[in-house]
């Protein structure tokens, strides 16, 4: 392995806030605002574009995507995400808004050395995220889901929220849905290959990463989504879907020795299709190694089993799976993946 190379596991930040105005909400902070929320980060917007329900960006690393209500910010290399919070807090003051919970997950750094403060430990984030959120979200739990594979692949998760807060309108909407987190290392080398650009290929980050999702086959995992991508130079690719008020995003680190993907939606506990699109993008990436945690509202997640259903006839075995329940966030389930026989 390389002795230092880009970090591909990406950080993740979940708020949530609660106003009077459901319409528009936090998608009226100023696009200013959020160049000066990312400059805290160390990332910069590569596009964005807009639904009637959210506005998804791409970023420098990886993507944000904003709700009326809720902010979702996702970021990887060596970028400090929690420093996110201060501003994020301050600009949703300024249109009345208020933090009513946090959620912040990620999976295990490859190169932990690398990573800057607060990100130097689990504990060093949850004792900066402890300092940094208002004192009012005392209900807080801050867990490390481990798997059987090794130490270096576990699932760092920290929530905070308002003691007895009803979570009214988000919960409401809240209910149905769950989140699907794919963490893939070691991806297939022919596969990665298809996430470098040719040298003077004479094509603009976005339309080299056009070419991408529809050579890699990305397009097909949801074709209702509106897909905005952008391929990196000389390597590197970053997507967000939008389909209605549902996000998708992957973002891809090919290079040999650290080969990183990362795949994330949000559905409705009710879909069936959720083990389809995990099994459409296994066969994208082809990973030695993969992370699939889901984190459903409420007491019970029982996803696990489709995802592992899903990944089987591929010849994928399910290594390890936990279980554990989180205020504000539900019930997460994390579970490791290999082939059956690696095939080099
Ligand atoms: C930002 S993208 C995708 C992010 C995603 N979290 C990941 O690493 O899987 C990261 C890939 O793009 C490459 N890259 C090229 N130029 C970059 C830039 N200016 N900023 C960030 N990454 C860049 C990196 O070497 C890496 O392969």
């Amino acid at each position: 392995m390389a002795l230092s190379g880009f970090e591909g596991f990406e950080k993740r930040l979940e708020l949530h806030f609660f106003g009077d105005d459901f319409q528009l909400g936090l998608r009226k902070i100023e696009f200013e605002s959020i160049k000066l929320v990312l400059e805290q980060v160390q990332c910069t917007v590569v596009s964005a574009v807009g639904n009637a329900y959210f506005d998804a960006y791409v970023l420098s690393e990886s993507s944000l995507f904003v709700y009326p209500t809720k902010i979702i910010i996702k970021t990887c290399g060596t970028t400090q995400l929690l420093k996110s919070i201060p501003p994020l807090i301050f600009f949703s003051s300024l249109i009345g808004f208020t933090l009513s919970s946090c959620r912040y997950t990620r999976g295990t750094f490859i190169f932990p050395k690398s990573q800057p403060f607060p990100h130097t430990s689990f504990k060093d984030e949850v004792s900066y995220l402890e300092h940094t959120i208002p004192s009012n979200l005392s209900f807080t739990k801050a867990s490390i889901m481990p798997s059987s594979i090794s130490s270096s692949h576990s699932w760092h998760v920290f929530t905070a929220t308002i003691p007895h807060h009803h979570h009214h309108h988000h919960h409401q909407l809240n209910n149905q849905l769950f989140t699907m987190e794919v963490c893939m290392t070691d991806l297939d080398p022919i596969l990665a290959r298809k996430f470098f650009r040719r040298p003077d290929d004479e094509k603009t980050g976005h339309s080299a990463g056009k070419d991408m999702t529809e050579l890699t086959g990305i397009d097909e995992i949801n074709p209702d989504a509106l897909i905005c991508d952008f391929a990196f130079d000389p390597c590197g690719y970053s997507m967000n879907g939008m389909d209605g008020d549902w996000y998708s995003t992957i973002h891809v680190t090919p290079e040999d020795g650290f080969s990183y993907a990362s795949f994330e939606c949000v559905a409705s506990v009710n879909a069936n299709n959720i083990g389809h699109v995990l099994r459409k993008v296994v066969q994208i990436f082809r990973p030695g190694t993969m992370s699939v945690s889901t984190t459903c509202s409420g007491y019970s997640n029982e996803t696990w089993k489709q995802m592992a259903s899903a990944v089987e006839p591929l010849g994928f075995k399910c290594r390890s799976c936990a279980m554990d329940q989180f205020p504000a966030a539900g019930t997460v389930v994390f579970q490791t993946f290999t082939p059956r026989r690696k095939s080099t």
